[in-house]
């Protein structure tokens, strides 16, 4: 089971390494890496599990993560009201931006990051519109679109898998200046 113990944190080189693509047919341990990373976003979602296991909430994560440089990327968006299904619930193998839209979005509260123990207050400004081609856990490739909230999610993940952290997106000299075009998301 994964623990914030085996989160590594900002400094580890691992953070900071382009992932390895990943083969298949899956290994048994890429599998069970995959299962054990949903299964931390689901606990970690979990109040009475979360306060147990003392896990910092998550929305998503990346292999490389966990120490892994891999490219895998786990997803748990919750629906719009608590007994909805997931808005998005589903590990990606291999993920890519095939397109994306020259709207640009970022989140008004910036973001956090399960690697990083400190704030780091700004705007993360990313497209707004992403289409992404992914494996499944068959290796069959999928391709889909994601806006708003979910594209926003998808790329913090898919930065990690090309050792980007969400801050070096944030214009140090003026954090949260940004154009007017810029969709803020609530
Ligand atoms: C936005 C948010 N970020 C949370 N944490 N950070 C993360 O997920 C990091 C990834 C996100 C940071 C900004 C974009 C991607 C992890 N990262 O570093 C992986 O690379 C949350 F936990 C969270 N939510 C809303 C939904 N809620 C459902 C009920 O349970 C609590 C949960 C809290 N929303
Ligand atoms: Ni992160």
């Amino acid at each position: 089971m994964i623990t914030m113990d085996n989160i590594i944190r900002e400094g580890h080189p691992t953070l900071r390494r382009s992932a390895d693509l990943v083969t298949f047919p899956l290994s048994a341990e890429d599998r069970k890496i995959a299962a054990e990373m949903m299964e931390f976003l689901s606990n970690s979602q979990d109040e009475e599990i979360a306060e147990q296991l003392n896990l910092r909430a998550g929305v998503g994560l990346a292999a490389p993560q966990i120490d892994v440089s891999k490219r895998i990327v786990a997803l748990l968006i919750p629906g719009e009201y608590e007994d909805d299904p997931p808005e998005l619930a589903k590990v990606m193998f291999n993920p890519k931006i095939v397109s994306h839209s020259i709207e640009s979005a970022c989140l008004k509260g910036g973001e956090g990051c399960l690697s990083v123990d400190r704030e780091v207050p700004g705007f993360v400004v990313r497209h707004s519109r992403i289409t992404v081609a992914y494996q499944d856990a068959e290796g069959v490739t999928h391709k889909a679109r994601y806006k708003g909230y979910t594209a926003i999610v998808v790329q913090h993940e898919i930065d990690h898998l090309n050792g980007v952290m969400f801050y070096d997106h944030i214009n140090e000299q003026a954090p949260f200046a940004v154009t007017d075009d810029v969709i803020i998301i609530e």
